[in-house]
């Protein structure tokens, strides 16, 4: 019988020695471009880096040392310049799918954001772009109202309790984000703001109630989804079904699922005479269209998880963003709020989306923020088709995976001058704004670029009028950057604020 020894050896022969011979034998001609760490040989490097939540900084460094194409993962090139947004992202490139990566991420079923299949993605496209045209987001502008009014009511309570001494302001706007997305969504607010948390009810598939941290589930979950996404397909499968199944991750990523499933059967409830304008609404009749495809209870949990992640943080980043940017530029939030102040008449603390949607310095300030810090930093995983593709000028061979860093294209230099800087002025620089039009991308570009950017500029737009108008807001502590913590997202780490009423009606 072989003993420990021998048998440890052979792993440690097998786990090493394969990776080596890949490297050596490069049936697909990657050796060529250069490596970050030991990426040639392993997706450790990225997992690595991922579990630091610094993945994206790693592949800027990365470029810098190394230039515009890196091999990040043994299958996995990434494209530091402009032109392959384009040709990874755009309408044109047809045959350029989601990567393996989104298999990995998914569960039983699929939802939009991570199908694969270019067939079932139109058909999903189809049955919720709807719910977020400019039209139909128009109805849920009664939801975000209602829930900056609460917004304002906590600020004014945290300026109470905490004066001159301050309070960090990330966890309180992403409970903003869940309670508007809940209601959006679902007709109905997590209530987060009025209670203070984020405990909420989840239910699992069998019907048995239990209390969650939403925001815990949500991040521990996605990042773990995440980085066992960098593994690829096979393995990441049998990991997740054979030993990660008990992780702490797994638990979050179903308790997360279980907040929305707890959701769906409270909305089922409702009678649709008595059911809100929400995008559950529209959802639901969409599927009831003669000959549409009915979604089964899997699918819907899948579409639903899928709107609570894409819905609510990355509008709780990009909001937490704004106030560090706005209140360690004093100037621009003064210009701001000159901007802004004129349209709200006496006594009203939260605007109407039509009085603000035009106010191009508000916009200027969003969309600056939105390339400075952008929500979804990372590359986003797309793989070749099986006879290659053309990418910055070079030959690709098929099923490799390529992506282009966001994070690192909005601090491009030659692009966008002084990257690090937020200027909202750039946006009216002739010189400046063909580049920034066609290259700084936070929502993406293409058929898989994100459906709900019209949400995100309402809620955006209507909540940072309505913050600015009625507060001051200063950096408690004004040396410190704002940190940048990679899930798949890139959340803002804690933002320590001062605020100070200016109208007290
Ligand atoms: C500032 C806010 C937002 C940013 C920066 C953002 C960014 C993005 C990006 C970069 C993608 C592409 C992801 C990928 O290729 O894997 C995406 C997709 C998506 N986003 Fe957003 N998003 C935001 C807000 C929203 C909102 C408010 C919703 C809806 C409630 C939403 C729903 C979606 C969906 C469903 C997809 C998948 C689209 C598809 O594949 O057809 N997003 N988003």
């Amino acid at each position: 019988m072989l003993s420990i020894g021998i048998l440890l050896a052979l792993a440690a022969l097998f786990a090493v020695g394969i990776p080596i011979a890949r490297y050596l034998v490069d049936a697909k001609g990657l050796r060529k471009y250069p490596s970050a760490g030991i990426s040639a040989f392993t997706s450790l490097w990225s997992m690595w880096h991922n579990r630091r939540m610094k993945r994206f900084m790693a592949i800027h460094k990365a470029h810098e040392r190394l230039g515009p194409i890196v091999r990040v993962e043994p299958n996995h090139l990434s494209f530091n310049t402009p032109e392959a947004f384009y040709d990874i992202y755009s309408h044109a490139a047809t045959n350029i799918l989601k990567d393996v990566y989104y298999d990995a991420i998914a569960g039983p079923f699929r939802s939009s954001g991570n199908t694969r299949s270019r067939e079932e993605h139109t058909r999903k496209r189809r049955t919720i772009a709807n719910s977020f045209s400019p039209k139909g987001v128009a109805e849920y502008e009664a939801s975000v109202t209602k829930t900056v009014h609460i917004l304002l009511d906590r600020f004014d309570e945290l300026h109470a309790q905490h004066g001159e001494s301050g309070f960090n302001a990330t966890p309180w706007i992403h409970m903003f984000t869940w309670d508007a997305i809940g209601d959006v969504v679902f007709g109905e607010s997590f209530n987060f703001l009025e209670n203070g948390n984020d405990t909420c009810v989840a239910e699992t598939p069998e019907g048995q109630q239990h209390e969650v941290q939403a925001i815990a589930s949500f991040l521990g979950g996605v990042q773990y989804a995440n980085n066992i996404g960098y593994l690829g397909t096979d393995l990441a499968k049998w990991l997740k079904k054979n030993v990660l199944y008990c992780s702490y991750g797994a638990k979050m990523g179903a308790n997360f699922s279980n907040i929305s499933i707890h959701k769906i059967r409270r909305r089922q409830e409702i009678p649709e005479e008595a059911a809100p304008q929400d995008v559950w609404s529209r959802m639901i009749a969409a599927n009831k269209k003669p000959g549409a495809h009915v979604m089964p209870f899997g699918e819907l949990v899948a579409e639903s998880n899928s709107l609570l992640n894409a819905g609510n943080d990355t509008i709780g980043s990009s909001l937490t963003s704004l106030l560090y940017h706005l209140a360690r530029n004093q100037e621009a939030q003064k210009k701001l709020q000159s901007e802004v102040d004129p349209v709200f008449l006496p006594g009203v603390r939260v605007c109407p989306y039509n009085d603000v949607k035009d106010i191009q310095y508000l916009r200027n300030c969003i969309d600056e923020s939105l390339r400075e810090r952008p929500p979804v930093g990372i590359g986003l995983p797309r793989i070749t088709p099986p006879e290659g593709s053309v990418i910055a000028g070079q030959r690709i061979p098929g099923n490799t995976s390529v992506s282009v860093p966001t994070w690192s294209i909005h601090h491009n230099p030659a692009l966008f001058p002084d990257p690090y800087a937020f200027k909202p002025e750039r946006w009216t620089d002739e010189k400046q704004i063909p580049a920034l039009r066609k290259f700084c991308l936070p929502f993406s570009t293409g058929g898989r670029a994100c459906v709900g950017r019209n949400l995100a500029y309402l809620e955006l737009e209507v909540a940072v009028a309505s913050i600015f108008h009625r507060f001051h807001v200063e950096l408690v502590y004004p040396d410190d950057e704002l940190d940048t913590l990679e899930w798949f997202n890139s959340s803002p780490g804690d933002l320590f604020v001062k605020i100070t009423p200016r109208v007290t009606a």
